[in-house]
């Protein structure tokens, strides 16, 4: 991982336990406390050392193990396997034209020129808008660069774009407008596909139960025990929720996991069937596997 990554992937390694220096422009660093190595790694790179068993596991957007595999002789399967989705580093990559100009549709882009750095997605995408088959030449005119896709329509290189949108701000302020979308997109923990033994299961799992702390926290209340059964489906839990006896009659006390997300409305429906003292804590870690 590197770039738009970096940060939050250096954080997950953190809540694993995963200690390392690294040395100021060298990408590669020896972990202190497991015997393993950390490279970092363009996010675009990644699936081709994942893919061909240099590296066990990796960190990288979906977008690009998506456009690893575009690049694959039809009938060959990827050497990258998704294990686990992150949460982190949401994006889409989308189809984006000039807002002032004529082009509403992304059809109306076949035959003309596209620039992107996803040149694979974007092959196959257009190739479905025309119909094209294997060996039938693409008549629009797909064509990379590495970084500032957005200048193309600008620079009159392009009259559409493939690229990356987050919160819009770099399309809005380039003048563009999405049309479509090829791919949406998190980070995910991917493996290399023969690869397996106790160091990788090891960090596999450490990095599932950081990832479902974070996800998840731990909401309990006070019920009078008639109503147990009808807020047990509210807060199911992931297994199933724990029920302790109160010292006072007919009253238990239930904890259970529930996604951050929706806790919110879980409370709101508790509070409905009689549930007091909610609680809601964050989970520091978790191991569920
Ligand atoms: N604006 C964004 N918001 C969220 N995620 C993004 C955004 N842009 C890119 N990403 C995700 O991060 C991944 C890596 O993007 P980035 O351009 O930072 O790559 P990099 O090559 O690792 O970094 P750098 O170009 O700095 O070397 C993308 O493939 C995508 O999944
Ligand atoms: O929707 P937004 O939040 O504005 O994010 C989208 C931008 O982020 C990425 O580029 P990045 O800044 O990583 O650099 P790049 O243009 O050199 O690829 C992407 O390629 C877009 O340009």
């Amino acid at each position: 991982m590197k770039g738009r990554l970096q940060q939050a992937t250096l954080d997950l390694l953190a809540g694993c336990d995963v200690q390392f220096r690294r040395e100021t422009r060298l990408d590669i660093a020896l972990v202190k406390n497991l015997p393993i190595a950390l490279i970092f790694l363009p996010a675009a790179d990644i699936p081709t050392f994942v893919g061909e068993g240099r590296v066990d596991l990796g960190i990288t957007g979906r977008d690009q193990v998506a456009e690893h595999d575009a690049t694959l002789p039809a009938g060959e399967t990827s050497g990258v396997e998704e294990i686990l989705d992150l949460g982190f580093g949401g994006c889409k990559l989308q189809v984006q034209v000039p807002e002032k100009g004529d082009i509403t549709e992304a059809s109306q882009l076949v035959g003309r020129n596209v620039v992107t750095s996803f040149t694979a997605l974007s092959e196959k995408f257009f190739a479905g808008l025309e119909g094209a088959q294997d060996g039938k030449k693409l008549s629009t005119k797909i064509k990379y660069v590495g970084g500032s896709v957005e200048a193309a329509c600008a620079l009159g290189v392009a009259d559409g774009i493939v690229d990356l949108v987050e919160s819009g701000e770099t399309m809005k302020a380039a003048g563009l407008k999405a049309i479509d979308t090829v791919v949406t997109s998190t980070a995910v923990l991917v493996k290399s596909r023969d690869s397996n033994n106790e160091l990788l299961n090891l960090l596999t799992s450490r990095i599932r139960g950081v990832i479902t702390a974070q996800k998840f926290v731990l909401c309990q209340y006070n019920i009078p025990r008639s109503e147990l059964v009808t807020a047990s489906k509210i807060t199911p839990g992931k297994r199933a929720p724990t029920i302790t006896a109160l010292e006072e009659e007919n009253w238990v006390a239930v904890s259970s996991m529930v996604e951050k997300k929706r806790i919110a409305t879980v409370m709101d429906e508790l509070i409905k069937v009689g549930a007091t003292d909610i609680l809601v804590l964050n989970i520091a870690n978790s191991r569920t596997d």
